[in-house]
């Protein structure tokens, strides 16, 4: 028993190792994410300084995060079609593309949950 509790917190130690060190890579090359990070701190900045229900605070800093999320997966599509596919190829473009409209849809979700919350 002790020894599968170890192994299970090696094993989410190293997810979090992990999971860290591909935030990092993709910080180091990618503005994208940079400026969505930004934004998000932005955003968290006004979500506090509002008179805003928790819910409707939950909501937005919660798409926000989804953005962020959207952005590291489409990172890491874009990695493995340069690595596979280093020539001009449709299905290439279509990973690419789906992977770019991943991010743009997140973005859309997070800015119709600003408007409501601030519009109605
Ligand atoms: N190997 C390829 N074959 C065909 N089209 C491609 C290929 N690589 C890129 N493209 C096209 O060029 C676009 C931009 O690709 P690129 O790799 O420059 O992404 P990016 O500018 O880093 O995108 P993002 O802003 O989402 O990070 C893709 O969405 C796709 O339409």
């Amino acid at each position: 028993m002790r020894d599968i509790l170890a192994a299970e917190v090696k094993r989410l130690a190293n997810t979090v190792i992990w999971s860290w060190e591909g935030f990092r890579a993709a910080w180091a090359t990618e503005k994208t994410l940079r400026q969505w990070t930004v934004a998000n701190a932005l955003a968290a900045v006004l979500a506090f300084s509002l008179d805003l229900a928790a819910a409707e605070r939950g909501l937005v800093l919660a798409l926000g995060l989804l953005i962020l999320a959207a952005e590291l997966i489409n990172t890491a599509v874009e990695e493995v079609v340069d690595h596979l596919s280093p020539g001009l190829d449709p299905r290439a473009k279509k990973a690419k593309d789906c992977g770019s409209a991943c991010v743009a849809l997140t973005a859309i979700a997070a800015g119709v949950a600003w408007v409501v919350v601030l519009v109605g």
